[in-house]
Order: structure tokens, then sequence, then C-alpha cells
């Protein structure tokens, strides 16, 4: 028999952050109405801080944002460190956060990303683990009442704040009638694969006078900065931008209009419609205040995704019932002293099937761990804890050529021998077309 793992009372679990007396503010509301923002005045205010992003360009832009304020910031993701001479503050995506410093502040943004069934956990342990006296929540309704839930819990003072849109998003029910010459200034056209991205890249070149600037996840840091940047600066031709869901969340961009090229996209194993609860998000990046649209606008490019588009808008946002978790290192452990001759992933495996959960959490899927688990198998001579570790190194798991890197890190690494990285990130920013196609060769 198989004693099951214990992973309830997570808020247990932060001995530090539980002996502080700590206030967290929930900035609660749609998109587009000011909640960042708020955060961000406090947290610039603050002798030393933290900012946690769901997305890298996001983390980037608060980066740029707060050291342009004259608060020397660093930046830090799992692609990216930038550290600032003498900075008190740091930018980073939340799973970089550290739960082992004192701040006075501390941001965690899209706090809803709580109930990501992937991610989720790293906003858990933001949540329950950061050690600053004043922790600010920005985030839509949809996890105020299980927020309210955790602090009550953790014994944290729990303020909320609650904004409105500061202008109505207005649905284009014209559609672009399946015809990208029907582009304007300011659109952005959102696809959510690569190759979607640069036909809609070329075919809008081709057929009209615009210039586009694109966007997505696999872009280096430099590249994605200097495509952004390129959009928004309004005095050059580049003035349609077409990305992937990496301007979803957050994002201040000169977009005028949102069009959506289609609404469904490949989960990592079938096409889905995308959910509303992202369509929402995405929609928001138009007309942003202070931006040079004001007012936003959303659209499809095909008529038949339109009903869907309006469906999502009208969705209320539906109130969450539990969060994400991951173990700790040293619970995995624990329960593997149960288990011999089982791989890392069989060991995960098991984990997942033999742990026991509050009613407000749930364990956070993890087949992309699993995936390199299973290919690290070959490494002999690896921890348990190198295992785990490397497990959560920041790589696509989708991209043969950074998994192999990963492996050949591994493998270097067990020997004791020096480890180095072969695929550096190109320093500087794509100068064509195709490198902007394919980043790394
Ligand atoms: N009081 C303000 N004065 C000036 N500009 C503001 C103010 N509040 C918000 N803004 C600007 O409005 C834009 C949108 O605000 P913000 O990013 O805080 O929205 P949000 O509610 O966090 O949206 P999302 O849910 O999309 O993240 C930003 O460019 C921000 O700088
Ligand atoms: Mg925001």
């Amino acid at each position: 028999m198989i004693e099951s793992a214990d992973l309830t009372k997570p808020d247990t679990w932060f001995p530090f952050a539980r002996a502080m007396k700590r206030k967290i503010i929930y900035h609660c509301g749609p998109t587009n109405s000011g909640k960042t923002y708020n955060a961000l005045q406090r947290y610039m205010e603050a002798k030393k801080g933290i900012y946690c992003s769901p997305l890298r360009l996001l983390a980037m832009e608060v980066f740029d944002k707060v050291n342009a304020l004259g608060v020397y910031c660093s930046l830090l993701t799992g692609q990216e460190k930038k550290h600032v001479p003498f900075s008190n503050h740091v930018a980073c995506t939340v799973e970089m956060v550290s739960t082992d410093e004192l701040y006075d502040v501390a941001v965690i943004d899209e706090i809803q990303m709580i109930a990501d069934p992937f991610r989720g956990y790293a906003w858990t342990r933001a949540l329950l683990g950061l050690e600053a006296d004043e922790i600010h929540l920005c985030g839509d309704p949809s996890v105020l009442n299980i927020v309210r839930k955790i602090c009550s819990e953790t014994g944290d003072e729990l303020v909320e704040n609650h904004y409105e849109r500061f202008k109505p998003l207005v649905v284009e029910a014209k559609t672009l009638l399946g015809d990208l010459k029907n582009v304007r200034s300011g659109d952005c056209v959102v696809a959510f694969s690569r190759r979607e991205i640069f036909e809609v890249k070329l075919a809008i070149e081709k057929h009209t006078n615009h210039r586009c600037c694109v966007v997505y996840g696999a872009l280096p840091p430099e590249t994605r900065r200097q495509q952004a940047n390129l959009f928004n600066d309004p005095d050059n031709d580049y003035d349609v931008l077409v990305a992937s869901d990496a301007v979803g969340m957050g994002l201040n961009l000169n977009i005028r209009r949102i069009v959506f090229y289609s609404l469904s996209k490949y989960n990592g194993d079938k096409i889905v419609p995308v959910p509303a609860s992202q369509v929402k998000q995405i929609a928001g990046r138009a007309g942003r205040r202070g931006s040079l649209y004001p007012d936003g606008l959303t659209t499809t490019l095909h008529l038949d995704d339109l009903d869907y588009l309006i469906e999502c808008l009208k969705q209320p946002f539906e109130e969450v019932k539990k969060v994400g978790l991951f173990p700790f290192f040293e619970q995995v452990e624990l329960f593997a002293g149960q288990l011999s001759n089982v791989t890392f992933c069989q060991l995960l495996e098991k984990f997942g099937e033999n742990c026991r959960l509050d009613g407000s959490y749930f364990l956070c899927r993890h087949d992309h761990i699993k995936k390199i688990a299973n290919m690290l198998e070959k490494v002999p001579g690896l921890s348990l804890e190198d295992r785990f570790n490397f497990c959560f190194a920041p790589v696509n798991i989708r991209d043969p050529k950074a998994m192999y890197h990963l492996l050949r890190f591994a493998s270097s690494y067990s020997q004791n021998l020096p480890v180095s990285i072969a695929m550096g990130v190109p320093k500087g920013s794509a100068r064509n077309d195709s490198e902007l196609l394919d980043p790394r060769d």
C-alpha cells in the first residue's frame, strides 16, 4: 500500500510569510480599467518591490516603463536577466519569484491565472509565499471569492478595490469579410500559430500598403521588444501588428482594433475554440487609455466567427472554485521513499494519483514536466533533485533544438563537466523576414 502524499494546508508551507502581517490589496475589474497602473504606483513608491507578470513581454513593458520613470528596476524572466545597478525593484515572470527575500511591495498581476491548469501553481506560490508587507493583486473578479477564502486561512488583511472599464469595447459587426485587404492602420490581427502569423503578414504586405510587425512567443526577447516598439512608434510605416496570444494579457500597445484571424487554436492535442476568458483578454488590448487610440474596437476576419466573438465578450466571469498547486521537491522526495525501481516520470504519475488536497486546490497538469523527465531518463547519474529542477527549466518542449540542448546540458552536468549553452539567444534583433520567421537559425 502506498501512503498518499499530503498536500493539504499549503498555507503552512511558508512559515516566514505566515509570521508576517501582510496586507493584500485586490484590484478587481475588467481589462483596461487601471488595475495594474494603480498597483504600480505603490510599487514604484516602495523602497523595495517585486512585480510578477504572466508574460515575458509584460514583464519587459513594466521594466521599461518603471526605469523610464527613474525607478531603477531589474528584469528577470526564464529567458533573460537584466541586472540594473543599484536597483531595488525587479520585474519578473511569476515562475521566477523568490519567496526567500523581503519586499515592501509586491504586485501579482493577472491573479485569475491562479486557476490555470498548467501554470496556476506559480500564482499560488507567489500569493501564499511572498514575504512582502503589501501585496497588490490585479485581476478579474473570477477569483475574488477564493482569494477571500485563502486570506482568511493565512490571516492576511484583505482590501478590495473595484474598477470599471475606462471606455467600452465596441464590436464591429461588419468584420473584414474574409479579406485581409480590409485591414487598417492600428489593427492587430491575432492568429494562433507561427505559420498563420507569417501568412497574414505576407498577405497584408503584398496586397496593401501597410507594413506589419510581428510578435509571438518564440521570438527572442530583443526582437520581440523591437517589433512591439516599432509598432508603437507612430512615426514610421509599421502600422499593423500581427501577433499570437503573447500579447494577450495586460499589455499596453497602440492598438485601435483587434481582428481575430480565427477563434480556434491547437492546444497541444487538438484544435479547440479559444476560451471566452482568453478572447476577452485579447480583445481588451484594443483602445488602451493613454494610447493613440483610446476607443477600442474588435472584430473577426470571417463573418462565421463573429457570433462566437460576441458570445465570448458577453459571458460573465465564472467564479473559480479551485486554484493550482504543485509540490516542492522535498514533498516528492518524501513520497519517493516508498517506491523503488520507478522512473522519475512514473514517480510523478504515482504522486499525482496518490496525493491529498484541500477542497480549494487542484494539482496542476504536468504533462510538459513528464516529457522532460522522460527525455532525461537516458542521462544516468542525476539525483532526484537534479531531475526535478531540470524539469522546470524554461524550455519550449515543442522546440526540438531547445530540448536537445537541455539534454546536452544535463548530460555534461551529470558528468561534472563544464556546461555551456551552445544555443545562445541572438544579441541583436531580427534584420529581415527570414530571421523573424525562424529566429533560431
Ligand atoms: N490614472 C491614470 N492616469 C493615467 N493613465 C492611466 C491611469 N490609469 C490607467 N492608465 C493607463 O491606462 C492604460 C490601461 O491601464 P492598466 O494597464 O492599468 O489596465 P488594466 O486594468 O491593468 O488592464 P488589463 O486587465 O488589460 O491588464 C495604461 O496604459 C495605463 O498607464
Ligand atoms: Mg493589467
